[in-house]
């Protein structure tokens, strides 16, 4: 086991779904994995293996913002070896050509996160999606009739934000959609050598101001959850 997951080596597969609450991990388990096995509870953070049309995969929550998803997504890399992670989360949109239920397919991540600062010593590194997952993610959205934006996210560190002009700002440079842990993950698996992938469905609008409830981001948003799970087999494990 490692610090903060429970699993013995092996338990965890090498293809892994990685939504930020642990209920929508369970959910996503019981949904559309068979076979599935709890290998963690620490912190109530869940994890789960099963199997989906014949391979094996996993669902491990991250919990929110990128301190805590850095924590898992480098324990999954570092000591389960695992290949593949699908960050299958919430999204605010920040602009109107992107509607809340849509699905962002985040090609790239910018983020207010001093991390990459400290870790690049005031470089401006460029957290990106590995491009055969996404690729793999908008062939699964296209075979299922299914429509995606494919396009930048921002990872901010506060979700409480106490500067406005941040919206009209990052979408006047092409932000699709405001979260808060994709640029650590393709940093993460940048450093691992691994593949790294966000799909983000809109929860609520930061324009219009419609929102979805806690149930429907717990338990639903199936669209994100299908592409994901048929991206992620199509790469090698
Ligand atoms: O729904 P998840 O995957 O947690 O993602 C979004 O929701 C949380 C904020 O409510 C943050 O983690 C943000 O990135
Ligand atoms: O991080 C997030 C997630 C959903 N909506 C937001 O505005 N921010």
């Amino acid at each position: 086991m490692s610090i903060h997951i429970a699993a013995e080596k092996g338990q965890i597969a090498p293809r892994v779904l990685f939504p930020g609450d642990p209920l929508r991990a369970k959910w996503i388990a019981e949904t559309y994995l068979s076979d599935v096995t709890c290998y963690t509870e620490i912190r109530n953070m869940l994890g789960f293996t099963g199997t989906y049309k014949g391979e094996r995969i996993s669902v491990q929550g991250s919990g929110m913002g990128q301190a805590s998803a850095s924590i898992y997504a480098h324990e999954l890399f570092a000591e389960y070896d695992v290949r593949t992670l699908i960050r299958v989360g919430t999204c605010g949109a920040l602009t109107e050509a992107v509607r809340v239920r849509d699905v962002i397919v985040a090609m790239s991540a910018s983020t207010d996160s001093q991390m990459n600062r400290l870790r690049f010593h005031g470089i401006d590194y460029a957290p990106t999606a590995d491009y055969q997952l996404l690729r793999a993610a908008v062939d699964a959205a296209e075979a299922a009739g299914l429509n995606v934006h494919v396009g930048q996210v921002f990872s901010g560190d506060l979700f409480y934000n106490d500067r406005p002009e941040l919206v009209s700002q990052t979408a006047a440079y092409g932000v699709l959609g405001i979260e808060m842990e994709a640029a650590a993950l393709y940093t993460l698996a940048a450093k691992f050598g691994r593949r790294a992938l966000g799909i983000m469905t809109v929860s609520d609008h930061l324009i219009t101001k419609e929102e979805t409830t806690a149930e429907e981001r717990q338990t639903t948003f199936s669209e994100m959850i299908t592409i994901a799970l048929d991206a992620a087999i199509e790469v090698a494990a």
